[in-house]
């Protein structure tokens, strides 16, 4: 049975856009939004692909035609190549809660997993046989701590993120778990699990890749010992930008990476036959970095010059509670069950729905200029990212997904879910 839109969602939808209007002439990161290269597209899909800061294009031309067209081999020195990993890694270090020294960019997340877990596994010693992994996670973090259980001996658990507290204990190696839940965009209590993990003796890896740049995660501060994240997100490095890994201070010495290449020695240049690695954070590194995306990723940073993460994640928790109003005034009922929670504490930077035939209906909402994404088999994601999402965005986009269901037969929204 088709429904028909009933009059009173065009006056809900009117009255939802006057009080849009209201919140985004009273938002301080208002003028934030300048930063990007944005068009009349509705953008929800930042927690995949950030949009295009306007500091980059003129970065990247300028890297390309004077630091590679001009000085050539010079720019590993002159113009600061060799250090960039690290430098952009202290970059990034605060909006991650992190003093200097502790982070290095490049690789990609599932790389860094690697390192980073195999590196903690070293870390806990011989007596720790098993590594926990958050059962919900992100494929390639399965597929790396699967690989990475085989290659150190030790055995892999998968559990319910909220039962891991639990189940760590005088085996426990390390727990991979992720901040925020790719699909449900629920926010996971990393102090109290990163406690819980101290508590039994145990090392916490976190995967940053959906919180950093959208919220504070504050490692230094809940003593987090290892992390990783991606840098193509909220921090809108670009296409493929280069991933971040952090190593707490008091563990670099000891840090034993299970890729040791040339670019982590103390000294490259001596292309001495013997691996020593650098004392700090360098270590991390592995090989020859790519230049383009990692100072497209350093120019991105730029955009949150000036901004305070603490904002950040008051605007981004406003959008998602005004999303969530919307659809809920907008949308038919049962045609679609948000998935995401609603208390603040457990709720990341995307509202997940889920409904039948989300892939149909993604395919419809792009077509109408509201862009999200989908994951299989029946969330529709929205991402949120509050240097450049306003609330008229969030009001559009309900409006619309509300008059693409109520166009179509409704089904159940799926009850099988967290
Ligand atoms: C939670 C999480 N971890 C890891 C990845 C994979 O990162 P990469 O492709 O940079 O290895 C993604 C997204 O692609 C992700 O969402
Ligand atoms: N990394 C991606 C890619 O290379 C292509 C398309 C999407 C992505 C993503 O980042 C997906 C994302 N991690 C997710 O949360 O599903």
């Amino acid at each position: 049975m088709n429904r028909p839109v009933p009059p009173a969602n065009s006056e809900a939808a009117a009255r939802l856009a006057r009080r849009a209007e209201a919140l985004d002439a009273a938002d301080p990161l208002r003028r934030v939004r300048d930063r990007f290269v944005l068009d009349e597209a509705v953008y929800l899909d930042g927690n995949s692909l950030g949009a295009l800061p306007r500091s980059v294009p003129g970065r990247v031309a300028d890297v390309v035609a004077e630091e590679w067209g001009r000085l050539r081999i010079r720019s590993w020195t002159e113009s600061g190549w060799d250090t960039a990993p690290e430098r952009i890694g202290d970059r990034l270090a605060p909006l991650l809660g992190a003093a200097p020294g502790q982070v290095v960019v490049g690789d990609s997340t599932s790389v860094n997993l690697f390192k980073l877990l195999v590196g903690a596994v070293r870390l806990a010693g011989d007596g720790r046989d098993e590594i926990l992994l958050d059962a919900d996670t992100f494929p390639t973090d399965r597929y790396v701590a699967e690989s990475a259980a085989r290659m150190t001996g030790r055995r892999l658990r998968a559990l319910p993120p909220a039962g891991i507290a639990a189940e760590a204990g005088a085996h426990t190696a390390v727990a991979l778990v992720n901040h925020v839940d790719y699909r449900s965009g629920e926010l996971r209590d990393l102090p109290a699990l990163t406690a819980a993990l101290h508590e039994a003796g145990a090392l916490a890896l976190w995967d940053l890749c959906h919180s950093a740049g959208a919220l504070p995660v504050d490692l230094d501060r809940h003593a987090v010992d290892l992390a990783v994240g991606c840098g193509y997100k909220y921090l809108n490095g670009g296409p493929g930008a280069p991933a971040f890994a952090y190593v707490r201070a008091d563990h670099l010495s000891r840090f034993d990476s299970p890729l040791p290449g040339w670019w982590g020695h103390r000294d490259p240049f001596a292309m001495s036959a013997d691996y020593a690695p650098h004392a700090g954070a360098r270590r991390l590194r592995v090989g020859t970095p790519d230049i383009l995306s990692m100072l497209a990723l350093e120019a991105a940073l730029d955009a949150f010059d000036g901004v305070e993460v603490a904002v950040v994640r008051a605007k981004s928790l406003a959008l998602t509670d005004f999303f969530l109003e919307c659809v809920g005034e907008l949308v038919p009922e049962g045609a679609a069950a948000p998935l995401t929670p609603a208390e603040h504490a457990r709720r990341g930077s995307q509202v997940s729905l889920r409904c039948p035939d989300a892939a149909g209906l993604l395919g419809r909402l792009v077509a109408r200029g509201v862009v999200a994404d989908h994951r299989p088999p029946d969330v529709l994601r929205f991402g949120f990212a509050p240097l450049y999402t306003g609330f008229a965005e969030a009001a559009r986009a309900a409006a619309t997904l509300g008059e693409l269901l109520a166009e179509r037969p409704t089904g159940p929204a799926g009850n099988g879910g967290r």
